[in-house]
């Protein structure tokens, strides 16, 4: 859409807005875009789909003036319009009688997670964002681990059978992903604007750990149809495929299936949502509550996947998978990631990643195309939103820190914790401490290799370029003393505004 349609847009929806307050503003044709944009964000705290269809309504009516009831906070029934809106819904099994039932009262929801690596990646936060976008409207997240049904492999979406993974990696892979879920569904609770109902995680070897094959073909392939089975997309691809598929793999779907049957009539869990792949898995479930438990009132959702610009999908296999871990991607490496979306993929991220109001989001686009708009405030809103979600406020905090010590040509100090979290993503030398306290700044640097040998780094210092914890070094015989050494670890040295080297005191 072009920016001046935006701008009409974002007029006419300002046009009848009404204040908290009750007190009404009217917007001429000639209020500026920006100023339309910054009541409406200042105006809806949260998305609200029955005020935005008033919008809507009103922007093909005639009334410049019309009111409009004051901001209301999200409500259980909303979930449904909120995904919609924001791409986040692909397939729904019965959208009317889900819609009603999450009007009715509080519903609980799954999505479950299976640990075939010991980090979630980017991909799979859609799955946690979706949790708690139900959580928001006061529905209770429930995160699945698949401590059983990792150990068989999901044939969803893949085109060759998954490595069987042995029991010691499989349980310090549920322990990693275990970790990210309650830390995400933690950080996503804080940060709404009311108290929502607490997260639950649970693992499926829990109920699968000590049923018995006899049991499990007894009380649960019984009431599968083989034939159905047979129809799923994951299982007809690999039919056709020379590798076939193992009778493992083909059962994939009655364990998930039986997972949302087991959490229905256990614990009341009434939806599962998934990525647009796990459909298959996800009817199997909600058919095996209608013969198993002879009852209706589950559904099952899908999300798209999402997906890089060139169309792939994020995910683990594909070279520089963005992990959610801290310990394989730094807060800052994550943040920086975010940082370079293209303006083409930042607002589908908002949109897809971010609880940021939708208004506020459509004002950020119509900003990057009007006069006057910073490169990369988008990205930078973006990288924000998303890194303290992922990593709290700390990892924000770290990211922030790490990426304005980072600057090329930056002087600000950093400490010693934010340089520390930076061994990995930046270059990074040991040297004893008596290698480098009393030593020339240029001693060290060809020490370290950071320049080539002595003389080249003499002549950087004389050239300007030479840092010591990002103060410029002005001196050829300057030497490292124990105050540069912060908090007694560690130092930034740079040599040219790119060429930056950390070194660890040991
Ligand atoms: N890019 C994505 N967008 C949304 N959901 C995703 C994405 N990638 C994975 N998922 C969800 O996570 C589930 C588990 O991912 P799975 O382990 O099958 O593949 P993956 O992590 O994407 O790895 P790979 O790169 O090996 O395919 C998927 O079935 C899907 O529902
Ligand atoms: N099959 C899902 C994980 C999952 C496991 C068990 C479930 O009950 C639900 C989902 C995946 O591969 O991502």
């Amino acid at each position: 859409m072009s920016c001046q349609r935006v701008a009409l847009r974002l007029r006419a929806r300002a046009a009848s807005a009404a204040t908290p307050a009750g007190r009404h503003f009217v917007f001429t044709p000639q209020t500026s875009p920006l100023r339309a944009v910054a009541f409406l964000a200042h105006r809806r705290p949260a998305w609200q789909p029955a005020s935005r269809a008033a919008l809507q309504m009103r922007l093909h009516a005639s009334s410049a003036t019309a009111t409009e009831p004051a901001a209301a906070p999200l409500s259980k029934a909303d979930v449904v319009d909120v995904l919609k809106e924001r791409g986040l819904l692909d397939a729904c099994t019965n959208e009317d009688e889900l819609r009603k039932a999450c009007a009715e009262g509080s519903l609980s929801v799954y999505c479950g997670f299976d640990p075939t690596a010991d980090s979630l990646h980017l991909g799979n936060l859609l799955g946690i964002v979706v949790l708690a976008w139900f959580q928001r409207c006061g529905h209770t997240p429930v995160a699945l681990l698949g401590g059983a049904t990792g150990r068989v492999g999901d044939p969803s979406g893949k085109s060759a059978e998954r490595p069987v993974l042995d029991d010691d990696t499989i349980n310090a892979n549920t322990a990693g992903i275990k970790a990210i879920l309650e830390r995400v569904l933690a950080n996503g609770a804080a940060d709404a604007d009311t108290d929502v109902p607490p997260a639950v995680v649970m693992n499926n070897l829990d109920w699968f750990g000590s049923m018995g094959f006899l049991e499990f073909l007894r009380e649960v392939g019984k009431y599968a149809r083989v034939g159905t089975m047979m129809a799923k997309d994951s299982v007809k691809t690999r039919l056709d495929s020379e590798q076939g598929m193992s009778f493992t793999e083909f059962s994939y779907q009655l364990l998930q299936g039986y997972d949302f049957c087991h959490l229905f009539k256990e614990h009341d869990v009434r939806v599962q949502v998934g990525g647009s792949d796990q459909w298959g898995n996800i009817t199997a479930g909600t058919d095996l509550i209608r013969r198993l438990a002879d009852k209706e009132g589950a559904w099952g959702v899908t999300f798209p996947l999402l997906l890089k610009a060139d169309g792939r999908k994020f995910g683990k296999s594909e070279d520089g998978a963005v992990w959610l871990s801290p310990e394989r991607l730094s807060p800052y490496k994550f943040y920086q990631y975010m940082l370079q979306s293209t303006d083409a993929d930042v607002v589908r991220f908002m949109r897809m990643l971010t609880f940021v109001p939708l208004a506020e989001i459509e004002a950020i686009e119509a900003s990057m195309s009007a006069d006057g708009y910073v490169p990369n405030t988008a990205q930078k809103r973006l990288a924000e939103e998303v890194t303290r979600f992922v990593h709290g406020k700390e990892g924000l905090t770290q990211a922030l820190k790490a990426t304005e010590g980072l600057k090329p040509g930056a002087d600000t100090v950093l400490d010693a914790a934010t340089l520390e979290a930076l061994a990995g993503d930046i270059p990074t030398a040991e040297l004893a401490r008596d290698e480098v306290v009393g030593k020339t700044v240029v001693d060290v640097m060809a020490a370290t290799g950071l320049q080539k040998s002595k003389g080249e780094a003499k002549r950087m210092i004389k050239g300007g370029g030479a840092r010591l914890n990002n103060v410029k070094v002005e001196d050829e015989e300057a030497t490292i003393g124990e105050d540069d050494v912060i908090e007694g670890r560690v130092l930034l040295l740079a040599a040219g505004k790119k060429n930056k080297l950390l070194v660890r005191v040991v």
